[in-house]
C-alpha cells in the first residue's frame, strides 16, 4: 500500500521525483542566497493562532468574490512561467483544475500553452499576467490577445524587470527556448509519466513568443533572454498606455512597499499582488506576511489586497486573511501538485488547502472567512 498524501510537502516530494530536475528546481528555489525564499516561510511559522472553543463552528462558510466575482475560497493560481514543463499542458490542466474547483487561474506571459490554447481547452475565463517587453507593439499585441480571449483581469507583473539571479537556473543550463542537452536528456529518459505527458501536450516552447524564442542562433539563458526583451523602463506612465488598451480588470502585482501601494491605488488600480515573486527576484526583501499590515493600513478599501509568498497550507492562507489580506495565490503550492500528478495534483493541492483551511477556521472559532480579523492572532 502506497503511503496517502496528506499535505503539500507530500506532492512537493513526488514532484522531486518525477519532475527532470532542471524543471523541478527552476520551480522549487529562490534567487541569490535564498534569504527571502526562506524568510516567507520563517515568517509564517513565527505567527502563532488564537485558539477559541465553545462557538458553534458547525456551518463555515468560504465563499467570497475576487474583483467581484463570486470564488469558492479565498485562493487563486498565481501566474508561473514554463508551467508546461513540470507537466505537459500544464496550464491547460491548472486552468481546468481551478475553474472545477471555483477559483480564478492566471496565465503567464512565459507560459508554454499560449493564450489560445488555453482559452480553447477551457470554458471558464481566466487571467492573463504580461510582461512589459521593450518592443511595446508586441506588448500591446499581447493584451490584445488576452482580450480577444476574453480573459477576466490583466495581471501587471512589476517586480521582473530585471532578473535576480537563481543559481540553479544557470547551473542546470536552462534556456530560452528549452534545450536539449546529454545530461538533460538522460533525466527526462529517466522520468517515463513526465515524458509522456510531454509527448501528449500541445506546445513545448513558449507558446505566447512565437518569432522571438525559435531562433536556436541566439540560444540564450533565460536571464540573458529577458535582459534582451523585457523593459526596464517600465513606470507609473506606463500604466495610462496600458489602460487605454485595457479597459477590464487590472491588478499590478510585485508591491512590497505601501509607498508603491498608495501609487497603484492612486492610479487606480482595481487590485495589488502583494508579492516579493515567492521569494525569486530582490534577495533580502522582507517576507510578504511581514509587510502586508502596513500596506493594507496603507491602503484601506481603495484597492483589493491580494498576497502571495510561501503559502502552502490552509494555516499560511487563513494567517494571510487576518493579516488583512483578501485573497491568497499560490505559485509552488500549484506547481508541486501539477508536476506530482498533473490535473489530479493541483485538485489536491487546492482541496488541501480548502480543508486546511476550514479546519482553522473551526478551531479559531471562525464561520465566516469574509469577517476574519487580525484578532484570531495569539499575542502574548
Ligand atoms: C516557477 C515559477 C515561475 C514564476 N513565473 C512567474 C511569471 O511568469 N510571472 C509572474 O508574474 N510571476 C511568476 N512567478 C511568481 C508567482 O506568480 C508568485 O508570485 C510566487 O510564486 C508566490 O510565491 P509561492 O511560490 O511561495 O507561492 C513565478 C513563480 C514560480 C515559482
Ligand atoms: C522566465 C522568467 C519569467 C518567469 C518568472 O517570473 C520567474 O521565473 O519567476
Amino acid at each position: 500500500m502506497t503511503t496517502p498524501i496528506t499535505n503539500v510537502a507530500d506532492l512537493r516530494e513526488l514532484a522531486k521525483r518525477r519532475v527532470p530536475r532542471a524543471f523541478f528546481e527552476y520551480a522549487d528555489r529562490g534567487s541569490y542566497d535564498e534569504i527571502t525564499l526562506k524568510a516567507n516561510r520563517a515568517a509564517f511559522e513565527r505567527i502563532a493562532l488564537r485558539q477559541r472553543v465553545m462557538c458553534d463552528v458547525d456551518n463555515r462558510s468560504l465563499a467570497t468574490d475576487i474583483l467581484g466575482e463570486p470564488v469558492s475560497m479565498p485562493l487563486a493560481i498565481a501566474p508561473t512561467g514554463l508551467t508546461g514543463l513540470q507537466h505537459g499542458a500544464g496550464e491547460i490542466l491548472g486552468a481546468r483544475a481551478a475553474a472545477k474547483a471555483g477559483i480564478p487561474f492566471c496565465l503567464s506571459t512565459m507560459s508554454i500553452c499560449s493564450i489560445e490554447q488555453v482559452r480553447a481547452a477551457v470554458d471558464t475565463p481566466f487571467w492573463f499576467q504580461v510582461y512589459v517587453m521593450r518592443d511595446r507593439g508586441f506588448t500591446r499585441d499581447l493584451i490584445q490577445r488576452a482580450k480577444a480571449a476574453e480573459c477576466s483581469a490583466l495581471m501587471l507583473t512589476a517586480d521582473l524587470t530585471v532578473q535576480g539571479q537563481r543559481h540553479r537556473e544557470i547551473k542546470n543550463g536552462l534556456s530560452v527556448p528549452p534545450k536539449i542537452t546529454l545530461r538533460n536528456i538522460l533525466d527526462m529518459a529517466s522520468k517515463p509519466r513526465w515524458a509522456w505527458s510531454m509527448l501528449r501536450a500541445p506546445s513545448r516552447s513558449f507558446g505566447n513568443l512565437q518569432g522571438r524564442v525559435e531562433n536556436t542562433d541566439s540560444l540564450s539563458t533565460l536571464a540573458q533572454w529577458i535582459a534582451k526583451q523585457f523593459d526596464p523602463r517600465l513606470n507609473w506612465r506606463d500604466l495610462e498606455w496600458i489602460r487605454a488598451i485595457w479597459p477590464g480588470k487590472l491588478i499590478i502585482k510585485g508591491i512590497l512597499d505601501p509607498h508603491d501601494a498608495r501609487l497603484a491605488a492612486d492610479h487606480g488600480v482595481d487590485a495589488i499582488v502583494v508579492s516579493n515573486h515567492g521569494g525569486r527576484q530582490l534577495d533580502s526583501a522582507p517576507a510578504t506576511i511581514d509587510v502586508l499590515p502596513s500596506i493594507v493600513q496603507a491602503v484601506g478599501d481603495r484597492t483589493q489586497v491580494l498576497f502571495d509568498g510561501g503559502i502552502l497550507s490552509g494555516q499560511d492562507l487563513f494567517k494571510a486573511l487576518a493579516c488583512g489580506a483578501h485573497a491568497g495565490l499560490i505559485g509552488k503550492a500549484f506547481l508541486y501538485g501539477l508536476g506530482a500528478m498533473g490535473e489530479a495534483g493541483v485538485t489536491q493541492t487546492i482541496e488541501l488547502i480548502r480543508r486546511e483551511l476550514s479546519v482553522t477556521m473551526a478551531l479559531t472559532g471562525q464561520t465566516d472567512v469574509r469577517r476574519i480579523t487580525n484578532d484570531v492572532i495569539w499575542r502574548a
